[in-house]
């Protein structure tokens, strides 16, 4: 039997993720971060980097493209012909996970959006959401960190900003959280040293 895709927690593992998010806005999972497929993952998103395949982000729409310095980060979608086996190993996981929280959270989640960010290091993402105004496709934020051995000291934190106090996640490999999109406001803290993850949006049909 082949062996489960990194992104898929078991059905017990859905079961749980779905029951925190029933009452609360977040998650956090730890995947097993000596899985080889986490690893080629990290490695592709280095080498399209290393490549120049990353291109800076805009923020906003496409139809009303702004970049106010806002955000730092080089991206590259999963589904770009330039993307390798890893990603779309990623992007296929990432599927079974939308359809595998859709039928137990029943949020009509009809597909996923992905991709590669790279940091470079002193670059960060000020405090924002992930829904935009102008369209409200994006149900569910799914942030997965592709940096082997990441020490705290190098900072790069995902910052959550939730009505109890700010959360922070360390981007090591293997940690995934997971947010509403139009709910919760977070940030990327610069770190000291290259950042790599995948960021990815479940969606629903836009309603807006
Ligand atoms: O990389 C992260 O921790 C979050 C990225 C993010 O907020 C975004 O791409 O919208
Ligand atoms: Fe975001």
């Amino acid at each position: 039997m082949a062996p489960p895709l990194p992104l898929i927690p078991g059905d017990d593992a859905l079961d749980a993720l779905a029951g925190v998010l029933r009452t609360r806005d977040w998650a956090t999972l730890a995947l097993d971060a000596t899985d080889a497929r986490l690893h080629a993952a990290a490695d592709e998103a280095r080498a399209h980097a290393a490549a120049g395949r990353l291109v800076p982000a805009a923020t906003g729409r496409a139809d009303g493209r702004q970049f106010a310095g806002l955000r730092g980060d080089a991206t590259l979608w999963l589904d770009d012909p330039a993307c390798g086996p890893a990603a779309r190993e990623l992007l296929a996981s990432l599927d079974a996970l939308r359809s595998g929280l859709n039928r137990r959270l029943l949020l009509g989640l009809e597909e996923v959006e992905a991709h590669f960010a790279h940091y470079p290091p002193g670059a960060g993402y000020a405090r924002h959401r992930d829904r935009f105004r102008s369209d409200d496709a994006r149900v569910l934020s799914l942030v997965l960190y592709l940096n082997p051995d990441w020490p705290d000291a190098a900072g790069g934190q995902l910052r959550l900003h939730l009505p109890a106090g700010p959360v922070d996640i360390a981007p090591r490999l293997g940690t995934v959280a997971i947010f509403l999109s139009a709910e919760v406001d977070h940030e990327v803290l610069p770190a000291t040293q290259p950042r790599f993850s995948v960021a990815a949006w479940f969606r629903q049909r836009p309603r807006a």
